[in-house]
């Protein structure tokens, strides 16, 4: 694995590999854990080359979030990305991502606060624009032939499929299913953020969304009553302060309303609250 830190040294090293190879890319912010491991080993298995990227982007964090404390771990991260068989690991610095002289962003209707205010985008006012701009504009430096996202980030999976067509990036966006530990919580880097005692709430997530998938399954399609039934689940938990639960068009986000027709298709439950410091997001797909 080789280890490139300036956006023109990856042109550079780019331009050596044969047009024949496949690239691969998997975008993340390091503190890797087991979700990373999984994008970039099936990343590894089905592309030439696997290009792993580590930035933690300012721009997809709003002033008072928690770029600063972001968990950064590039050494053990390197060791990691080589066991998992990346074979180049691009770590800039953001004046190489952002100079002075940068001024275009990347707006996408998808990620926008107005079309659901149970979103991501609602909460954290800059992160779709930040995410939009960093990746489409790394798919264009690297021109990768597909890039792989985890479905926990299942708002941030449907921007970037978005981005790709509208933009036309050509890049085949592959989503890989979210890892969890062993009680259910999605694995995140933000986990480290938890105290032995907020850990021991954490899977309350995960559990209330199953119960919701239970719900869809068994017949529930007014969306009110499935949204009360999960907000119910994690309320009763007061460490936990619920930001939102939201069931929306997994691709759109349009957030659904009324009663659905049994042959909806493409819907998600996502929800998001804070535990302590660390703000924890989850999902599960209650319709392909
Ligand atoms: N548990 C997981 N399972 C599968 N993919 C994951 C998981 N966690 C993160 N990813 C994916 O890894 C990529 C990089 O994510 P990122 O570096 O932000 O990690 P993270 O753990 O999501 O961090 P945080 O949630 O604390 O910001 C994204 O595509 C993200 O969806
Ligand atoms: C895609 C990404 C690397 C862009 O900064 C980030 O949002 C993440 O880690 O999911
Ligand atoms: N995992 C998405 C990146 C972020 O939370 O900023």
């Amino acid at each position: 694995m080789i280890t490139i830190r300036s956006s023109e040294d990856l042109v550079s090293h780019l331009n050596t590999i044969p047009r024949s190879s496949s690239i691969g890319i998997v975008m993340t912010m390091g503190a890797l854990h087991d979700g990373h491991g999984a994008l970039i080993r099936q990343c590894a298995s089905e592309n030439d080359v696997t290009l792993v990227t580590m930035f933690v982007n300012p721009l997809q964090f709003a002033p008072h979030e928690d770029f600063r404390s972001y968990p950064r771990t590039p050494e053990v991260d390197s060791q990691l990305c080589r066991e998992w068989g990346a074979s180049i690991l691009f770590a800039p610095e953001a004046h190489d991502v952002y100079p002075s002289s940068f001024d275009t962003h990347v707006i996408c209707g998808v990620g926008n606060a107005d079309r659901n205010e149970h979103s991501e985008g609602a909460y954290r006012p800059t992160f779709f624009q930040g995410v939009a701009t960093v990746v489409a504009k790394t798919l264009a430096l690297t021109r990768a032939d597909r890039c792989y996202f985890g479905l926990k980030d299942a708002q941030q999976c449907a921007v970037v499929k978005r981005i790709t067509e509208d933009l036309w990036l050509r890049c085949e966006v592959v989503l890989v299913d979210t890892q969890r530990e062993s009680d259910g919580l999605a694995m995140s880097s933000r986990n480290t953020y938890l105290t032995e005692s907020e850990r021991s709430e954490a899977s309350v997530l995960w559990k209330a969304l199953c119960q919701g998938k239970k719900l869809w399954n068994g017949g529930m399609r007014d969306v009110g009553k499935l949204r009360d039934a999960v907000k119910q689940d994690i309320t009763r938990h007061e460490t936990l302060k619920l930001m939102y639960v939201s069931v929306c068009d997994r691709w759109t986000m349009q957030e659904l309303h009324g009663h659905l027709p049994h042959d909806r298709r493409a819907v998600v439950l996502c929800v998001a609250a804070m535990l302590g410091r660390a703000r924890l997001i989850d999902n599960i797909v209650l319709e392909q």
